[in-house]
């Protein structure tokens, strides 16, 4: 039996795959590699170059392979670029995930697992979310993933395949192995830009909106360290294995920090680092923050990376690997 990993030669997915087969698993990644990298693929998976949209690749792959699971995280995850461009993030979010849902039907692949986003839900009144908040997304990256969401209810509630939608927070750090991390150029996320500037490879960096009503006018975010978030999708694939029906839930700590604190934190490891106070980007709300009680009580997730610190110290020393790579 093998779990088949799409996206698995970018930073989420390739954590997902070395956390596969330290388990033990038999795993075949696809990947077109439009953001990913090869060299994140360790060699102990198959690889397949390729697009999840490729209906005889995905034939080929199935056919050769008994799939027991898909687990699905290729896409399009930039959300400026959604609002620029969002038929392509119909097509590669949607679209893509139409077919490749669709193949598993006919194939009789059993289970799957979705990489969702808390970016479905909105603008945000609730002091934390459960998964019962309204799916008001503001973006199309956010319904691109929703629409997902929503085919895989329709499907499972069809034919033969239970699904697990997991809403991501905001995910950071890297594998505290040091075997793989967040590698993509021009990245936007908060902790992924301080470290960089942090460490000299960007001259300054930006604090968007000092004036949120939270504790010190800076936005909240619950941040999740990559290694935990995997091991929520560990425990989905457990529950999907033992015979649980199809669900959606969250994954976050469910307390947030704010763009300072985090900034702070970086700092605390290493020094002082060039921060230029902003006006707030578009489309931001001032608090997210997951509350996760039923990734914890239905699937059984404990996270064991809680801790602002070392998702930095992971951050920090990925970005540090990575720079020695690009220059070696
Ligand atoms: N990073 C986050 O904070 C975050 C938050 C919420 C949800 N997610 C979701 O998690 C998933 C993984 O995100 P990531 O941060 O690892 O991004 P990433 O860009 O590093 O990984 C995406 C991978 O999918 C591949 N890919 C894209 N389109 C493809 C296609 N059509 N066919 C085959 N391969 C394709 C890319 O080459 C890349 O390796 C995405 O679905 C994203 O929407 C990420
Ligand atoms: O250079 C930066 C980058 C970010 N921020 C601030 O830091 C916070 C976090 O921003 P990120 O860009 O790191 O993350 P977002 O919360 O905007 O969004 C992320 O998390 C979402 C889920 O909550 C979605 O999954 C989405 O795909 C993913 O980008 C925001 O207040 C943002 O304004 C800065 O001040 N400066």
């Amino acid at each position: 039996m093998t779990v088949l990993v799409t996206g698995g030669a970018g930073y989420i997915g390739s954590h997902m795959v070395h956390a596969l087969l330290a388990l033990g698993e038999d795993v075949v990644v696809v990947d077109n590699l439009v953001t990913g990298f090869d060299w994140a693929v360790p060699p102990a998976a198959r690889f397949e170059r390729g697009d999840i949209a490729d209906r005889s690749l995905l034939d080929r792959i199935m056919g050769e392979n008994e799939i027991d699971a898909v687990i699905h995280f290729a896409g399009s995850v930039v959300v400026p670029e959604s609002v620029r461009d969002p038929l392509k993030y119909y097509d590669n979010n949607t679209a893509a995930s139409r077919l490749l849902i669709e193949a598993c039907v006919a194939h009789g692949v059993p289970r799957f697992i979705f990489s969702s986003t808390a970016a479905v839900y909105g603008e945000v009144s609730a002091e934390t979310l459960t998964e019962d908040a309204a799916a008001q997304p503001i973006n199309p990256y956010g319904r691109s993933k929703l629409m997902t969401e929503w085919m895989l209810r329709d499907v499972s509630a069809a034919h033969d395949l239970e699904h697990v939608a997991l809403r991501y927070f905001n995910v950071a750090g890297a594998d505290p192995d040091g075997r793989t991390g967040q590698s993509t150029a021009g990245a936007t996320h908060l902790i992924k830009v301080a470290c960089e500037t942090a460490l000299g490879q960007r001259s300054s960096m930006a604090i968007f909106g000092t004036d949120y009503e939270t504790r010190d006018g800076t936005a909240i975010r619950d941040y999740i360290h990559v290694s935990d978030l995997i091991e929520a999708h560990v425990q989905a694939l457990r529950y999907l294995r033992n015979g649980g029906k199809s669900l959606t839930a969250n994954v976050g700590y469910g307390r947030g920090y704010t763009v300072k604190e985090v900034v702070a934190a970086v700092e605390r490891q290493t020094g002082a680092m060039p921060v230029e106070l902003r006006e707030r980007r578009a489309g931001d709300s001032a608090v997210v923050v997951a509350d996760a009680s039923r990734a914890r009580d239905v699937l059984e997730w404990t996270p064991r990376y809680d801790d602002l610190d070392l998702i930095v110290k992971h951050a920090l020393a990925w970005q540090k690997a990575l720079d020695q790579r690009k220059q070696g």
